[in-house]
């Protein structure tokens, strides 16, 4: 037996370095058989160690008959303590729950009796709201407007936005305090002075609870405020609010048990997008000007092409992730990114001119210190640009499709020159995406959920990540068989992540080949930058996400890739969008799904994307300007 198992074993090793993956599948399944085996071994030892004690005529069996007993009794109990355990924990999470939800509420009418008492001219509410980010800029620089003018205008928008929402998580109390020390103050006007900003609860300010929906993290300590809330600071922008996220950050639902669910400014029973959802969801209703985000998979650019405001996904930790990544946390192969979101352009390239500065350079020196290259911003020489309307995964729907059409119409009419361009196989993007994200098979966002009410949107994820892995991959042939989706096959099955160091690596260097072929291709069609669908559709109803994830491809390429992604809101669901459906597919079920939530999704926000390479956010911002200078004129060609 002992020499059986020992040349079974190195059978194995050398099976295990081998990439197929049915192979590996059957190591798997070896390997289990051979941990019964050592339970069996197990007993029969003690078989042997314990029969000398019982009488010879008695039954050879019994005391095999015992231990087995013992053992399934101690298991049994086991499971069954755990589980009162288990109960006993859900019960306290639930009145922790009913307790913060309380908090919030008061935390909240408190601030409106705060505003009320205040008793702000509805008039006054709505000169401020109806400024730009330029206009806004300029009367608090030169003094025409104060910091808590603005400030006490945003609140209660905020609050107006929130209260059919549900975006906001935490009020920042100290808010009204700094905006009177800098009115005070008003030699040391920084270029944001004045300017409120709301801030994605992923980002740490002690005294606030940085959970990224999980109650897991709820008592966590929060000490070291983030590097970009810092700098802001210094620039002179105040921090207001916080922002609702989804339960582990990882969906584009924005929902969780500690907060709730965020709606849609545009129709709240749709999601406003994710993970950046919250942020979107004020932005897209008015109740905020600027916002700070994070993006791993696309969560900067589903929430702004859902809920209409623009956002930029930086590249390469162009900006500091310090103070906000403890949840992707030892994820190096795509990395989450922090960016802003905005209402205007305007406001993304002020953002990131004050943030690109050598106070932050400073306060985290892994981050390239390249200040904001003006030149490349205000730059005029004429651009190559791809375009694509279909990934090749899911087809985007048509108002989708349309909104790049437009914007291709608009920089061509700029002189640029469009040129159709194809993603490189975004299947095998998609597959080595998902294997980075969830490297460890899922593993640890079960573990910190176990102890959490699992959002019933990611009930059915959870459930398939706590599988093995075997019947994971087993059950994605069904799966792809019952739903023709690709995406959720290959959610099943990279979704099983990696099970050695050699196979991360094979990974690094897998993403690495396809970094350098998608390259190749841009390279090839002498492109400066590319614009493509802000997402495959737009806002679902909540809690029907994980029905059309395999939507994520039009955002994760580029995280995979590390490029500079932005998303800009350029039109509304139209009638005639809804018309075109009949064309659209029906042969998968995501497909039949999307073709189903669009209905009623007349004049929701329709956004597109601007993607440059690594480390261009000067160019994707000179061009997302350039176009919204043209929708701004032509919207008001239509008005007149
Ligand atoms: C843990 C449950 C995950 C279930 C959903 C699986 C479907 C698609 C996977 C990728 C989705 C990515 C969405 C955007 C995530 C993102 O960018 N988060 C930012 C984190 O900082």
């Amino acid at each position: 037996m002992q020499r059986l198992r020992w040349s079974k074993g190195q059978q194995l090793g050398q099976l295990h370095t081998s990439n197929n993956l049915l192979l590996h599948d059957y190591n798997s399944y070896i390997l289990r058989c051979y941990s019964f085996i050592h339970i069996r071994d197990f007993i029969c030892k003690m078989d042997r160690l314990i029969r000398p004690f019982w009488k010879p005529d008695e039954d050879r069996n019994r005391s095999a008959k015992i231990l087995c007993g013992v053992v399934a009794a101690v298991y049994i109990s086991n499971q069954v303590v755990r589980k009162i355990i288990n109960i006993v924990q859900k019960q306290q999470i639930k009145k922790k729950i009913q307790e913060k939800r309380e908090e919030r509420k008061l935390s909240k009418a408190k601030l409106e009796e705060h505003l009320k008492g205040k008793e702000i001219s509805t008039n006054t509410v709505e000169r401020i709201l109806s400024l730009s980010f330029k206009e806004l800029q300029a009367d608090l620089q030169s003094g025409k407007l104060s910091a808590v003018d603005v400030l006490n205008v945003y609140q209660i928008k905020a609050l107006e936005v929130d209260k059919r929402t549900n975006c906001i998580t935490e009020i920042v109390w100290e808010a009204e305090e700094t905006a009177l020390q800098l009115d005070l103050d008003r030699k040391k006007k920084g270029p944001l002075y004045g300017i409120p900003v709301s801030i994605k609860e992923t980002y740490t300010m002690p005294g606030y609870p940085c959970t990224g929906g999980m109650m897991f993290y709820f008592d966590d300590p929060v000490t070291e405020e983030n590097v970009l809330v810092q700098v802001l600071k210094k620039q002179g922008a105040i921090p207001f609010v916080r922002t609702n996220v989804p339960q582990t950050l990882m969906t584009f639902e924005c929902s969780n048990s500690l907060y709730g669910t965020t709606g849609n400014p545009y129709d709240p029973t749709r999601i406003p997008g994710g993970s950046s959802g919250g942020e979107a969801a004020l932005i897209g209703g008015g109740g905020s000007i600027l916002g700070m985000g994070g993006d791993i998979g696309g969560s900067l650019r589903i929430p702004a092409h859902m809920a209409g405001c623009c956002s930029l996904k930086p590249s390469g930790g162009r900006l500091s992730r310090r103070g906000q990544n403890k949840f992707n946390k030892g994820e190096t192969l795509v990395q989450s990114q922090t960016g802003p979101m905005a209402a205007e352009v305007d406001g993304l390239v002020n953002c990131m001119r004050c943030l690109l500065v050598p106070e932050m350079f400073d306060f985290d020196p892994a981050v390239p210190p390249i200040p904001f290259r003006e030149e490349i911003f205000t730059g005029n020489h004429k651009l190559t640009i791809g375009f694509y309307i279909d990934d090749g995964n899911l087809k985007a729907v048509p108002a989708c499709q349309r909104a790049v059409l437009e914007v291709k119409a608009i920089l061509e009419s700029q002189g640029h020159t469009l040129v159709p361009f194809k993603p490189v196989d975004v299947h095998r993007m998609v597959a080595l995406f998902l294997k980075s994200v969830f490297a460890d098979g899922g593993k640890s966002y079960v573990n910190v959920l176990e102890k959490d009410i699992v959002n019933p949107s990611l009930r059915r994820i959870i459930f398939a990540f706590g599988l093995p892995h075997w019947f994971r991959k087993l059950f994605s042939y069904v799966a792809k068989i019952i739903t023709k989706d690709q995406f959720t096959y290959l959610l099943l099955q990279s979704g099983c992540g990696v099970e050695s160091v050699t196979e991360y690596w094979d990974l690094a260097m897998n993403i690495e080949s396809y970094r350098t072929d998608f390259l190749k291709k841009w390279r090839d069609n002498k492109l400066d930058a590319v614009i493509c669908p802000g997402f495959a559709f737009t806002a679902v109803p909540s809690g029907r996400v994980t029905d059309v994830s395999g939507g994520v491809t039009y955002t994760n390429l580029y995280n995979l890739l590390d490029y500079t992604a932005g998303t800009l809101k350029v039109t509304n669901v139209t009638q005639a969008d809804l018309d075109n459906f009949q064309h659209y597919p029906s042969n998968t079920w995501m497909e039949k799904n999307i073709k189903k939530f669009a209905e009623g999704s007349k004049g929701l926000p329709v956004g597109v994307q601007f993607v440059g390479l690594s480390y261009q956010e000067e160019l994707v911002l000179r061009i997302m300007k350039e176009v919204e200078t043209c929708l701004h004129k032509n919207s008001s060609k239509e008005k007149l």
